[in-house]
């Protein structure tokens, strides 16, 4: 694992068991997000991604395959690892707005609570509560409970609950998906400010179109696996016009596997075998003419 590298998922594997049935949830996930990105997960309802999610977070376990942030192994915690891990390692800010706070705690107050059970003294919580309050342009907000607060500003609140320890990574699991399209901007923008602010890396995963279009890199999981990824740079043209070109990306396993996208397969009619040619810069794929 290289000092950039701050996640990385190899062939990753959650099988749910019910009674006798059992879902693959993820199923072989490859996954590397550097420090200090931000990065968007995209894909279907059922894909994967919640699972990814609560896995890095060290909320659930993984069945199979590597998964590492930073020198933890997430496959081989213990119980006490895993509760110091979630506590200085990660911050996580879920969906529901209502779930991340308390309802009879004000804004200060719950701010306080990760920093209480981390045993930090009176005065770096108190300093550190109000500079979250005024990073996420909440301070006004500082004395009411979640009652007294608008969609948005639960949720800015509830990024400052997530980041009281100063967590090197914070994940989000839909973290607009109760919002309007207005107030979605606003809370994913705070995400982006945390960002650049503290340097915190960021997985954020997302439905909305919007706002994984606002991000450098999007991950696409497709069945439990990671299939495609966008890249996003902005160029300048010869009359001095910035425009943001977005690439698509197959992902490539540590082994070299590729998985080349139906829609080629099909137009080509690639089947069980196909020609590699290596080219000074690019590896063509032909069909297998002889087999047919
Ligand atoms: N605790 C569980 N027990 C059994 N199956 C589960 C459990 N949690 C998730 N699954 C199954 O695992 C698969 C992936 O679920 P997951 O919630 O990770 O998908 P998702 O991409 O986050 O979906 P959504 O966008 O709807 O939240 C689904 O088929 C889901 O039904």
């Amino acid at each position: 694992m290289s000092e950039e590298e701050l996640i990385v998922c190899e062939s990753l594997v959650r099988i749910y068991q019910t009674g006798s049935i059992e879902v693959q949830a993820l199923q072989g996930l490859d996954l590397v997000v550097n420090r200090g990105e931000m990065v968007a997960v995209v894909g279907a309802s059922g894909s994967g991604k919640s699972t990814m999610l609560s896995i890095l977070a060290g909320i659930d376990a993984p069945t199979a395959g590597k998964a590492r942030v930073e020198q933890w192994d997430l496959l081989a915690m213990s119980r006490a690892d895993r509760v110091r891990y979630r506590r200085h390692t990660v911050g996580f800010v879920r969906q529901q707005t209502a779930s991340n706070l308390v309802p009879y705690l004000t804004s200060r107050q719950v701010i306080d609570l990760p920093m209480v059970a981390a045993r930090k003294p009176p005065k770096e919580r108190r300093d550190r509560v109000d500079e979250l309050l005024e990073a996420l342009g909440v301070t006004d907000c500082a004395d009411r409970k979640p009652g007294q607060m608008s969609g948005g500003q639960q949720q800015r609140v509830a990024i400052a609950v997530a980041l009281a320890n100063r967590p090197h990574v914070l994940f989000a699991d839909e973290p607009t998906g109760e919002l309007d399209t207005a107030t979605s901007a606003e809370v994913f923008g705070a995400l982006r400010d945390v960002n650049q602010r503290y340097g915190v890396t960021v997985v954020v995963v997302t439905h909305d179109p919007e706002v994984s279009g606002q991000v450098e890199r999007t991950v696409a999981i497709r069945d439990g696996r990671t299939s495609s990824e966008v890249l996003r740079r902005t160029a300048t043209n010869a009359d001095g016009d910035t425009h943001v070109i977005a690439e698509e990306y197959a992902v490539m396993d540590r082994a070299g596997r590729v998985q080349v996208p139906r829609e080629y397969r099909e137009a080509l009619e690639l089947t069980n075998r196909v020609r590699l040619a290596l080219e000074a810069d690019h590896v063509q794929i032909h069909p297998d003419r002889n087999g047919r």
